[in-house]
């Protein structure tokens, strides 16, 4: 399974989330769990290759000697365009990693949420091993958007992110898996979704910025 991460631009992602942690720039704090997500994500057996989509300098350098994979594409028209960008690039003659990670155009592609700080990696893996090949997606903590869209083995990604994007994945043929995985379900879109994300446990990058806010 390779995963595709998007993120906009640092400055202007997670703009709900803007003042959640005053003591740091915006910026930290949304690179902060983006790295929280990969980390985890890097460590979930079954995932085998990780793609970040971006459009930021300071992405691929924060990457970089991680093992995640980072490619810097601009211009594209939103969050959907720039998974099924990220998609195509996995599966594509744009491979760049060579030998190690050889082209594979009947592999298993999925879409991951940047914004995923708690993320344990047994519960990523529980979701992929629920999945067993099929099209599926895994359900925010609200349950109308979407943490997780795996692809079945082959098959295009076909993402529906966005408003009530959990019921546009059913239409698009996707069972819902990962319904008692609370750290795959939450997804940090604001301040209250952060304290519920310290309740299940924080990633380390994530932890030092909140920990370091609150004078601990
Ligand atoms: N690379 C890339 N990532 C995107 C794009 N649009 C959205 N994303 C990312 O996709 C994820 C979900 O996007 P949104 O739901 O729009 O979230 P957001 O804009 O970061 O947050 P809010 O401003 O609070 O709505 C976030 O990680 C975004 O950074 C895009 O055009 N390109
Ligand atoms: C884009 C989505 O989520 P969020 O707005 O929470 O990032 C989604 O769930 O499809």
């Amino acid at each position: 399974m390779d995963l595709v991460v998007p993120i906009k631009r640092l400055d202007r992602a997670k703009s709900r989330l803007r003042g959640a942690v005053p003591a740091y720039e915006h910026a930290d704090l949304v690179l902060a769990l983006l790295l929280d997500t990969v980390t985890a994500a890097a460590q979930a057996d079954g995932v085998r290759r990780i793609l970040v989509v971006c459009e930021d300098e300071r992405i691929p350098a924060a990457l970089a000697g991680t093992g995640v994979e980072c490619v810097d594409k601009r211009g594209l028209p939103g969050l959907n365009a720039a998974l099924a960008f990220g998609a195509a690039y996995l599966r594509g003659p744009n491979d760049t990693v060579g030998a190690e990670h050889p082209r594979t155009p009947n592999g298993t592609v999925g879409a991951l949420q940047a914004d995923l700080p708690a993320l344990r990696p047994a519960d990523l893996s529980a979701a992929i091993e629920e999945a067993a090949g099929r099209r599926a997606y895994c359900a925010d903590r609200p349950g109308t958007g979407t943490t997780l869209l795996l692809a079945a083995p082959g098959e295009p990604l076909h993402p529906r992110f966005g408003r009530r994007s959990a019921d546009a994945h059913v239409a698009s043929g996707a069972v819902r898996v990962g319904g008692s995985l609370a750290s795959l379900r939450c997804d940090v879109d604001t301040e209250s979704d952060l304290a519920v994300a310290a309740e299940i446990g924080l990633g380390k990058f994530t932890l030092a910025r909140t920990t370091a806010a609150s004078g601990g």
